[in-house]
């Protein structure tokens, strides 16, 4: 049976960050993950996974100016000096809340450049190597263009021959159905074929990106098909509820309290 990590940066944002550990905990799950930690102490991230019991599956490296629209600097030649800098951020973060993989965003660039690719391999195997020392994994996740237009990393075969070209243990694939489902479908043969690089997995519905509980893809099958796969990772649930997160938990009653 999957196990699933609420997203803290889109599920249960009727209460402050913080208190959506307490909130998630509540309604049985016992993984999270989120995006970002940095604007919060890491004391305080650290306590609240530890008062409620939960595992961190997932978080980003820290991306640059979200709000002025970046989206990291992976493939940003002239960002090689933020990408190092970025590393040692996250590491306090991902000490304190024994998370054993991080998220590293490529950013707004062209795939079609000879510098933009020699960049995002420069800085994947840099921090696949920082990493490395502290048991930790770097996930890379496609990013369909239709949610952040001029991605970089939008294109899963291309994410699978750098991982698979560049051999490092703790480099793996970030499967985000809904991503897969928008850039090229066929999202179980997907799945079965790159499921021996794939390090975490995030879910919604196809195209609303709400529950998971219906519209283009059946749910349902997928989830039994990663226990036909042997995925043992988290599956994290990143999805816009539709309304109350709470009222919107039918389709996770199921898995609700699997351990981590
Ligand atoms: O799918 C997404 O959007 C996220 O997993 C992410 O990390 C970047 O926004
Ligand atoms: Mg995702």
């Amino acid at each position: 049976m999957p196990r699933f990590a609420a997203n803290l940066s889109m599920m249960f944002t009727e209460v402050p960050f913080l208190d959506r550990f307490d909130a998630a905990a509540q309604a049985g799950f016992t993984a999270v993950e989120f995006l970002f930690p940095y604007e919060h102490p890491v004391e305080a991230v650290s306590e609240r996974l530890k008062r409620n019991g939960l595992t961190q599956a997932l978080f980003n490296l820290p991306p640059g100016d979200w709000n002025a629209g970046e989206k990291g600097f992976a493939a940003l030649p002239s960002r090689f000096n933020d990408l190092k800098a970025s590393l040692e951020t996250a590491l306090p973060y991902a000490r304190a809340t024994g998370v054993k993989r991080l998220h590293l965003m490529a950013g707004i660039a062209n795939r079609g450049e000879r510098l933009a690719i020699e960049a995002f391999y420069k800085s994947v195997a840099w921090a696949a190597e920082f990493f490395a020392a502290h048991g930790i994994d770097i996930v890379l996740e496609p990013i369909n263009p239709r949610n952040v237009p001029g991605y970089f990393l939008n294109d899963f075969g291309f994410a699978r021959d750098l991982i698979q070209e560049l051999r490092l243990p703790n480099l793996k694939l970030q499967f985000d159905i809904y991503h897969c489902q928008i850039i090229h479908g066929d999202v179980t043969m997907g799945l079965r074929e790159m499921m021996p690089i794939i390090g975490h997995i995030q879910v919604a519905s196809i195209p609303s990106r709400n529950e998971p509980d219906g519209e283009e893809l059946n749910y349902p099958f997928l989830f039994e098909e990663l226990d036909r796969l042997g995925y043992a990772g988290f599956v994290g649930c990143e999805y816009n509820p539709r309304g109350k997160t709470t009222d919107g938990l039918a389709w996770f009653k199921p898995y609700a309290g699997v351990k981590s």
